[in-house]
């Protein structure tokens, strides 16, 4: 067990006198992180930038650049928030940056937080509950992720319609736990979790700009070993377009307090479906993301104008 996590459940146990077996990991950390304790995060954070975002943009691996692009930027490196995860993985940074982006009012994750780094669920998305508090309406998630279905090529761009997460489908919920109202209801519906609307209006960029994109079906595996080919083969005849290691729990979290969620893969390998198929390598799969981004990073300045023009969007 992580650090962090030893000391969520300490605390959890002390409390409620429970010995640790008893006890999900999803609801030690939701436990831990209480609505007050988020609002002292994003308290924090606020008097230090006195800024409003209104969209949080999560990068993926290798796209961190994104957060390069913000005008007047201010940077909080996760270290410098109390009780913070750590970024462990190459291709992800660790900071919070604030500033805008085509006119739009935005904080950058630079860097996110993965199940296979030793995290829960529950952790991993702590820093959606957080954009909720400062204000957020809207998250654009993004990551690098391998291709299952064979009309994806290396360095596609594909919006994600929907996911289906293997971890997720077995008591793995970031929601687990003591729900607390203030972030959002106890049964959340997640059958129109990406916003056709938001879709919509991404596809118009898309159609602007020339720059192709695909639609399809994100899965998410746990890692941080890549798949089996008996698992691509199952993950692909199951309905995954792509694969990867994120995003769908985001997804939910953000959904559940009341956030639009818009999300985009870089297909920066093909997982392997044949024995002779290229071994994934995370270092290459981090240079195609980077080298690709510059398409994902204009749909997305181009994505947050067009939103500005139609903020009904987000009621
Ligand atoms: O943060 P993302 O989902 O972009 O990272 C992908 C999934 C794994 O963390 C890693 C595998 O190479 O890249
Ligand atoms: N599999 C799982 N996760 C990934 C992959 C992959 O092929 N590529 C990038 N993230």
């Amino acid at each position: 067990m992580d650090e962090t996590a030893e000391k969520v459940s300490q605390s959890f146990m002390k409390e409620f006198n429970l010995p640790r077996e008893f006890i999900n990991h999803e609801a030690i950390t939701n436990a831990y992180y209480t609505y007050e304790k988020c609002e002292s995060m994003a308290n924090m954070i606020k008097n230090r930038v006195n800024f409003e975002p209104k969209v949080a943009i999560v990068c993926g691996s290798g796209l961190g650049d994104i957060g390069n692009l913000l005008e007047n930027a201010v940077f909080i490196a996760y270290s410098e928030i109390p009780e913070f995860p750590r970024t462990t993985v190459l291709g992800h940074k660790g900071n919070l940056i604030f500033g805008n982006l085509s006119g739009m009012p935005v904080v950058c994750m630079q860097g996110r937080f993965h199940p296979f780094e030793g995290y829960s669920m529950a952790l991993c998305t702590l820093p959606i509950k957080i954009f909720k508090l400062l204000g957020c309406k809207v998250v654009v998630l993004t990551n690098a992720a391998g291709g299952l279905n064979r009309s994806l090529n290396v360095g596609d761009i594909m919006l994600i319609k929907d996911h289906m997460s293997l971890p997720l489908l077995s008591l793995k919920n970031p929601l687990i736990g003591v729900n607390d109202d203030r972030f959002g209801p106890r049964f959340v519906p997640i059958n129109k979790l990406y916003s056709k609307n938001l879709r919509d209006l991404f596809k118009e960029c898309s159609k602007e700009l020339n720059i192709p994109i695909n639609e399809g079906v994100y899965g998410t595996i746990g890692g941080p070993s890549y798949e089996t080919v008996a698992d691509s083969k199952f993950c692909l005849a199951s309905g995954m377009d792509c694969v990867g290691m994120s995003t769908s729990h985001e997804a939910i979290v953000a959904a559940y307090c009341g956030l639009k969620v818009l999300a985009c893969s870089i297909i920066t390998d093909m997982a392997p479906i044949d024995y002779d198929d290229h071994d994934p390598d995370h270092s290459e799969i981090v240079k195609i993301a980077a080298a690709k981004a510059k398409h994902l990073e204009r749909l997305i300045c181009s994505f947050l104008k067009k939103l500005k023009d139609n903020l009904n969007l987000l009621d």
